[in-house]
């Protein structure tokens, strides 16, 4: 069985720690993004994986064999890169054959290979055709087809779409995954981009300043982000995330926001009473928050806190308007929240900018902060 997994990965440069001990497991077959903003590391990893560089601690396993001190071609790792790594000087055959021929394969077998390869992608056609006549997408083609005929242990992708255009980037996603399911080896899968995470992933890993900050599915991410850096990152537009206070009022608690008191939902009782702190910090989805014309039936199914809120910018998406809100201060400055909504049916149901609105907010959906660890609180 194949599967591909780092322990406890370090790697320092001038004492610095890029790669601050990271630790995953992608299983057979399946596709698992590594995401996080330039200069946290991602390549990094991906480089000691396939073995271009050595880490400073730690261990890389394949299919559970150790393979830390081999050479990259030991490995049977199949690479493609955001420059594809493509040889000008040969035609697209040359190309997809040229990681066969170093494997010394019987030319017929290097034929078979590259011919089979060529048809999944569609690249038949333009088996004789030199790199520098394809356009960007056919040479990704190229590239992908190249591994596919390798026939590798594990596939590890560097930001392999990042010059396509829009258009062109929507099929190679499906080109990826489509030689992904026919290989059925672990994928792993480098992007600083969360719509290509996001529609790509199995599962994913976001990293920042060499760490990993959060592993798990698109959803259990975008859901229940552990920290504010996944919540600040994921999300689009992000997760809403104010400065707020916890108040004890008969026993029950509270968060206020700005002048805004809403009641907490009983799971957390236990977990904010074990707190001396009362500032927090309050996440809430921009999707989440109830426009005015569907307050009457959001309300049937769960209980809403219905609060006041000035629209200050109303901009229309496709389908969809996102609209800058405005909640009642207290003491400090008041409180700015980003709500997005369908589109309403009746388009005079859509807020003008400046003008005086209510909004739903159901407290069984708020998520909690706590501003010095920032870690997500966890209820019982
Ligand atoms: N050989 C090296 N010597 C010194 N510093 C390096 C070296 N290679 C990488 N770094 C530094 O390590 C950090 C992480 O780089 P890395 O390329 O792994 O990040 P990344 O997340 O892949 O970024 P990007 O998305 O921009 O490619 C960067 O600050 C980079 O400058």
């Amino acid at each position: 069985m194949s599967t591909l997994e780092v322990q406890d990965l370090v790697k320092r440069y001038d004492g610095r720690s890029i790669v601050d001990h990271v630790s995953f497991r992608v299983e057979d077959g399946e596709f698992f993004v590594l995401l996080g903003p330039s200069g946290s590391g991602k390549t990094t990893v991906l480089r000691i994986i396939c073995g271009l560089e050595q880490p400073d601690e730690g261990r890389v396993l394949l299919g559970g064999e150790d393979v830390t001190r081999l050479s990259p071609r030991q490995r049977n790792v199949g690479m493609v890169f955001q420059d594809y790594g493509l040889y000008p000087s040969m035609d697209v055959y040359g190309n997809i054959a040229y990681g066969l021929e170093n494997q010394r394969l019987p030319r017929d077998e290097i034929r078979r290979r590259v011919l089979e390869a060529a048809e999944k992608l569609q690249l038949t056609p333009l088996l004789r055709r030199g790199i520098d006549t394809l356009s960007g997408g056919e040479q990704q083609r190229v590239a992908l087809a190249r591994i596919l005929a390798r026939d590798a242990n594990v596939f590890l992708y560097d930001e392999p779409l990042a010059n396509l255009d829009a258009r062109l980037r929507h099929q190679a996603r499906r080109d990826v995954l489509a030689v992904h399911r026919l290989r059925g080896v672990p994928s792993l899968y480098v992007t600083h981009d969360q719509s290509e995470a996001l529609a790509l992933a199995d599962r994913l890993a976001i990293m920042a300043a060499g760490r990993l900050q959060q592993v798990g599915s698109p959803n259990e991410l975008l859901e229940r982000p552990a920290n504010l850096f996944v919540a600040r990152f994921l999300g689009n537009p992000p997760m809403n995330l104010l400065e707020g206070a916890i108040v004890s009022e008969e026993g029950r608690y509270l968060c206020q926001l700005g002048a805004l008191r809403l009641p907490l939902a009983a799971a957390w009782q236990s977990v904010l009473a074990a707190r001396q702190e009362p500032r927090i910090i309050v996440g809430l989805r921009p999707r989440e928050i109830v426009p005015p014309w569907e307050l009457e039936q959001a309300e049937a199914t769960a209980p809403l806190c219905r609060c006041p809120a000035r629209a200050l910018t109303v901009e229309a998406l496709i389908g969809e308007v996102e609209v800058t809100l405005e909640l009642p201060a207290s003491q400090g400055p008041a409180p700015h929240l980003v709500a997005v909504w369908p589109e309403p049916e009746e388009l005079t149901d859509l807020p003008e900018e400046g003008t005086e609105l209510q909004i739903g907010l159901d407290p069984q959906r708020l998520m909690l902060f706590d501003p010095h660890s920032e870690q997500a609180l966890q209820t019982e």
